[in-house]
């Protein structure tokens, strides 16, 4: 494995150290791929497929070598005394189911209430897109995103919906078109209080 690439896990159950394949063995697995499905990697049009599919892959699944709590970077604490709700919403990502490998599309919506600070407003978004750049769960995402905001920045709640379209499901399998998931997770002072949950909800589906 190259030592100066570091990798985060998406489990606690599975091994940092795992051994890294190198850049032509990865190459040489999309070959097998192509001939699995029936294509010659050798006719003109697939020559260079391999190397393209690792580099997508390199960017795709990024968010393995990308510390999500360090992402959340600093807080800020002058703000007027703001402590109430923080909401961003209709964050769109893009990830790929565990069982598949195939894309799951999708919005995060994520709110927490602050205690004494604040988060920069992009990396709320950025804590989404690492953990969308991993192979996932819907469930485990909204989890880890919400716990990865609870543990960085210590605020009183934390709430996390997503909802999006499973390809697996779409594009294959049970062939169902347009059907949605959507997970919550509520955290801390969101976690036993309806009311803070159907605010988290209203303030979500708002459309104006
Ligand atoms: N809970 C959960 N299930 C998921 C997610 N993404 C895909 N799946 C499901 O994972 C399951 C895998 O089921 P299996 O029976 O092992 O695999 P399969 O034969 O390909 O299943 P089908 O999709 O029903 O054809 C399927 O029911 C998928 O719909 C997810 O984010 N969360
Ligand atoms: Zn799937």
């Amino acid at each position: 494995m190259d030592a100066t690439v570091r990798q985060f896990p998406n489990s606690t159950a599975s091994d940092a150290s795992v051994e890294r394949p190198s850049r032509e063995e990865a190459e040489a697995a999309v070959r097998v791929l192509l001939r699995w499905i029936g294509d010659d990697p050798d006719r003109e049009g697939l020559v260079d497929t391999p190397s393209r599919v690792v580099r997508a892959y390199e960017e795709i699944f990024g968010g393995y070598r990308i510390d999500p709590a360090e992402a959340l970077g600093r807080t800020f604490e002058d703000v007027a005394g703001y402590n109430d709700v923080v909401l961003v919403k209709d964050i769109d990502f893009h990830s790929h189911c565990e069982h598949h490998m195939v894309p799951i599309v999708g919005k995060a919506h994520v709110a927490y209430l602050p205690h004494d600070k604040v988060l920069g407003l992009s990396k709320i978004a950025r804590v989404v897109d690492i953990f969308g750049r991993r192979l996932q769960t819907q469930e485990a995402m909204t989890q880890q995103i919400a716990d990865t905001i609870k543990d960085s920045l210590k605020p009183r709640g934390v709430a996390v919906m997503l909802e999006a379209e499973h390809m697996c499901m779409s594009m294959r399998g049970i062939r169902t078109r347009g059907s949605k998931t959507l997970t919550t997770a509520f955290l801390g002072a969101f976690r036993d209080d309806p009311v803070a949950q159907t605010r988290f909800l209203t303030m979500v589906y708002d459309r104006r």
